[in-house]
């Protein structure tokens, strides 16, 4: 693992100035916060919402119809009819111990992508810029490809090579994908799945309670009680803000205004 600078440092080194100087400024490397929750918790929500209130900020929502309808990469040749490959999401669903190595890879890929983008115009004429991420390369291992481990759905060779695939790559990346803090949405697995029925996503329709049990202890040992074992020294140090997301807030105005107002004063502390 390379020694990284501090945050403070990086940022300041890459250009912009650290907010702990008190000057808001334009342009610049753009605070980058990822969102991070159980199945239908209400981060795609939540991050409409944030567009709402701070269109200035660019949003990557996870590219769950990608999943969806595997294509090739539109880098090479491309006939007009682009091939579909298949329905990735609904495979692990259907059959995990076969798919979960591919699924992780994929996601992994798809969310390393997410976290290179670089700012947009808009973004980029923004005073005190603000990426916001749908999940994270982080979560991809520390939640689902740990705990499809733990389930026997990755084997240990996988889950090695899955591991060393990844710690190689964000090595690689290093700053360039470096997350400044996290936004754990937060709610009980039962009020999960509540939502998860009512969106009515037609592969996950076999979920059980159990799953999200499951992946809601992973997300609290690894953001909340800090058990989790994690391999890079800037992840360990990332603050992480917990936003109790039990109450409807779609229809609520006044909550949604304090969700807001939490986010802004979380990201003054950064
Ligand atoms: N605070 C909320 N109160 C009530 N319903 C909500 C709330 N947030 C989201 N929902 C509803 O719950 C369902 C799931 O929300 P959403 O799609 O935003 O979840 P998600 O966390 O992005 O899911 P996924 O993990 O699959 O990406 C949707 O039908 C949405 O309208
Ligand atoms: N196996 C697996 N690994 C992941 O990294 C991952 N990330 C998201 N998902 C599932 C949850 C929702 O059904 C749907 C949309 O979030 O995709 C995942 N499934």
């Amino acid at each position: 693992m390379r020694p990284l600078l501090p945050l403070r440092l990086r940022r300041a080194a890459a250009g912009g100035l650290p907010r702990c100087f008190g000057m808001a400024r334009r342009g610049g490397p753009a605070w980058r916060l990822s969102i991070e929750g159980n199945i239908a918790v209400g981060k795609s929500t939540f991050v409409r919402l944030l567009g709402k209130t701070f269109p200035e900020w660019q949003m990557a929502t996870e590219p769950v119809a990608k999943w969806q309808k595997v294509q090739a990469s539109s880098s090479r040749e491309q006939t007009s009819s682009s091939q579909n490959f298949g329905n990735l999401l609904q495979m692990v669903y259907q059959e995990p111990s076969r798919w979960s190595y591919t699924f992780q890879t994929y996601s992994c890929m798809s969310r390393l992508k997410a976290q290179l983008e670089p700012l947009s115009e808009k973004l980029l004429k923004t005073w005190d810029p603000v990426q916001i991420f749908e999940r994270s390369v982080y979560s991809d291992r520390y939640i689902f490809a740990k705990n499809l481990f733990e389930l026997g759905h990755l084997t240990e060779i996988e889950w090695t090579i899955y591991q060393d695939l990844h710690t190689f790559l964000l090595q690689e990346f290093g700053d360039r994908i470096a997350l400044h803090g996290f936004l754990y949405l937060q709610a009980t697995p039962e009020k999960c799945l509540e939502r998860l029925h009512r969106r009515g996503r037609p592969e996950e329709k076999a979920i059980q309670l159990e799953y999200l049990e499951q992946l809601h202890t992973q997300h609290e040992n690894w953001l909340v009680k800090k058990t989790t074992e994690v391999h890079f020294e800037n992840l360990r140090n990332a603050p992480v803000f917990v936003l109790d997301v039990n109450n409807d807030f779609e229809d609520d105005p006044a909550e949604q205004e304090e969700l807001m107002r939490k986010v802004k004063a979380f990201i003054k502390t950064l």
